[in-house]
């Protein structure tokens, strides 16, 4: 259902953004002369896009059950629902969230990388560099609301955030996992945590595949707020509406400061880690490890 609105935010506002703010707060609604904000809710199967009730944000939300992997129809769905929001320039700020009841994010889909061919790998490690490049170096101000479990790959997803917000809830962990499976976190996963958490801690969760509960993620830093469980998305929305009070063209110039050299390590060696993703993830020993994981997985319920 296509909810086409259009409302209009003064031309005073887009151009002192954090006016914005203090205008709303004012009780400022009133639609007069200036730009088109398109209201219309867009997405795909897997990722719905709705913009929020505040003017510039928007909330994508992740839906692809059981547990939100990150097939290669996911993470092709997030760019191009991501471009489409950096492209149209009413959008200042994302809240990223699931659909699925307990879990942010299970991570890479374990089934695009076990049992598949090279080619599948190639084009599937390609897909997850992409994401990653995209989030990490987004323009937009990104927020995650992880309302669930969140290891591994989903945990990557929500380090590329500017901000993360967590269900308080000891059930749900967050971390990456990759040891525990006997595969290895590239050096750009790594990269993303140490900018997070720094070295030591980073050595010592890498290493010990740790999934932190939300009390020990929060004290190591690996997300910034816990919140009750149902406060999840309103307190991202809200952290959001403080970080639109800073001017874009300086918070987005020190994002990029601050990111840039990071990213660079990737994009300077993208084919390279893609064929290092291939031999590894191809190795025997390593498709026997995921498949006595994937099979652990299956069996919990039987
Ligand atoms: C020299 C250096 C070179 C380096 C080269 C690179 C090396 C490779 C790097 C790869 C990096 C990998 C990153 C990843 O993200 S790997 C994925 C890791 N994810 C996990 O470990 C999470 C696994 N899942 C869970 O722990 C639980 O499912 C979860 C807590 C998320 C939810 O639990 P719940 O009890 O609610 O649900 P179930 O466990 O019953 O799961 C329901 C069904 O979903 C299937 N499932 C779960 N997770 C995945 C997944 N990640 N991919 C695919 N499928 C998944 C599960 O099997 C159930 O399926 P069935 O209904 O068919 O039984």
């Amino acid at each position: 259902m296509a909810l086409t609105a259009v409302v209009r935010i003064p031309t005073r506002a887009l151009l002192r953004p954090w006016a914005r703010l203090r205008d709303s707060a004012l009780g400022w609604m009133e639609p007069v002369g200036g730009v088109e904000v398109s209201t219309q809710r867009f997405g795909s199967q897997r990722v719905l896009v709705e913009p929020a009730s505040a003017a510039g944000v928007a909330v994508m939300t992740f839906k692809n059950p059981p547990v939100n992997s990150l097939s290669l129809e996911l993470l092709t769905e997030l760019v191009i629902n991501l471009e489409k929001l950096e492209n149209d320039k009413t959008f200042r700020g994302v809240v990223l969230t699931s659909d699925c009841p307990g879990i942010f994010s299970a991570g890479l889909d374990l089934t695009e990388i076990c049992g598949r061919n090279p080619a599948h790998y190639a084009e599937y490690w390609k897909a997850v560099q992409e994401m990653w490049l995209r989030l990490y170096l987004s323009n937009l101000m990104l927020v995650a609301a992880i309302n669930g479990a969140c290891p591994a790959g989903g945990c990557l997803m929500s380090l590329t955030c500017d901000y993360r917000v967590m269900a308080d809830n000891p059930k749900y962990a967050i971390g990456l996992n990759e040891t525990l499976l006997g595969i290895v976190a590239p050096f750009w996963f790594k990269d993303t945590l140490v900018n997070t958490i720094g070295h030591r801690a980073s050595e010592r969760a890498l290493q010990l595949g740790l999934l932190f509960p939300p009390t020990e993620a929060l004290q190591v830093g690996m997300v910034d707020r816990l919140v009750p469980e149902d406060q999840v998305q309103s307190t991202a929305l809200s952290v959001l509406a403080q970080w639109m009070a800073i001017p874009d063209h300086a918070r987005q110039l020190t994002k990029n400061m601050m990111r840039k050299p990071t990213a660079d390590g990737l994009l300077k060696k993208r084919d390279e880690d893609i064929q290092n993703f291939v031999s590894f993830i191809s190795r025997d020993s390593i498709q026997k490890s995921l498949q006595m994981y994937l099979a652990k997985l299956r069996q919990k319920k039987g």
